[in-house]
């Protein structure tokens, strides 16, 4: 059988960990072919504490690689990230429509870890009405779950389904919150919903800091699965061991960010998801 292909939508991470590098490393990992459609260029300032510059990729240089990827070659899975502006979104939506894409997962990317403020926030309305339901799956962290449901500040399991169902009732397939290290709870625990039954993963909890680019590599897991052929819910599982692998052996670049570690499901094994 011939290599899966794959594209994704995202903004860059210079230092390598999150954005469009983190999903290229994953889709490798994964064994499928990843194409990229870069919507925004990300920096950090050293000499400023980290932060975060972002400089934006103009629409026409988005819209033409969008034709190269899904006119000129085609794609069997596809993933959004951090998309910038409410045009960006729009494009990523009439480009799903246009070319009848299947298979897609919207990572919906509102603020970068650390900070609990959306930096556009139309940006998230426009994620919740035009985005979210095209989505085969959407990966909400907890902040981007309240913020797409509307249900106030998540901090249980149960606070998780209640996100989950409202967020579904806008168009998804499945919904996908995850709780990660934020959730005061013993596991990694993320919820998975379609509309009739939940399906709770958990992982095991890493006391790490080493998390930067997670959802990207996580996300980007699940798109490869799904362009191997795998169902929604076997897709998460398997990203699910690949992901916490990751943050298992995830390290320090400098004072500021950690990333995981996108080999060390290949390099160090597996573990098992409990159900
Ligand atoms: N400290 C941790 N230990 C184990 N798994 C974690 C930890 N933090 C996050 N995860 C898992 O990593 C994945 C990405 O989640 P999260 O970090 O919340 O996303 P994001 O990077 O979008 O904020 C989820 O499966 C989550 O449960
Ligand atoms: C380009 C880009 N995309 C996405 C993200 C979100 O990363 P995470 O996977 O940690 O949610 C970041 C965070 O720095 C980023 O720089
Ligand atoms: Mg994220």
């Amino acid at each position: 059988m011939s290599i899966r292909k794959v594209l994704t939508i995202a903004g860059s991470d210079s230092s390598g960990g999150a954005g469009i590098q983190a999903d290229l490393k994953t889709f490798q990992e994964r064994g499928v072919y990843g194409m990229t459609a870069l919507t925004t260029i990300v920096a950090m300032d050293p000499d400023n504490g980290w932060a975060h510059q972002v400089f934006p990729v103009d629409l026409e240089t988005l819209k033409a690689q969008l034709k190269t990827i899904v006119e000129g070659i085609g794609v069997d899975a596809m993933k959004t990230g951090m998309l910038g502006s409410v045009e960006i979104i729009e494009l990523a939506a009439e480009t799903i429509d246009r070319y009848q894409l299947n298979n897609v997962v919207i990572d919906p990317v509102m603020v970068c870890k650390g900070t609990d403020e959306v930096l556009h926030p139309e940006t998230a309305v426009a994620l919740r009405e035009v985005l979210v339901p095209r989505a085969t799956v959407v990966t909400p962290n907890l902040f981007e779950a309240w913020q797409l449901s509307g249900h106030g500040p998540i901090r249980t399991v149960e606070d998780m389904k209640a996100a989950a169902k409202k967020i579904h009732e806008l168009g998804a397939k499945y919904v996908l919150v995850k709780g990660g290290g934020k959730l005061e709870h013993e596991k990694a625990v993320d919820v998975l919903y379609d509309g009739e039954t939940f399906d709770i993963l958990e992982g095991d909890r890493i006391d790490t800091t080493y998390t930067h680019g997670a959802g990207c590599t996580y996300s980007a897991a699940i798109t490869a699965e799904l362009a191997k052929g795998a169902s929604v819910p076997e897709a998460v599982r398997t990203a699910k061991a690949f992901i916490t692998e990751a943050i298992r052996h995830g390290f320090p670049l400098n004072q500021y960010v950690g990333p995981t570690l996108h080999a060390a499901y290949r390099l160090y094994g597996k573990q098992a998801v409990q159900q």
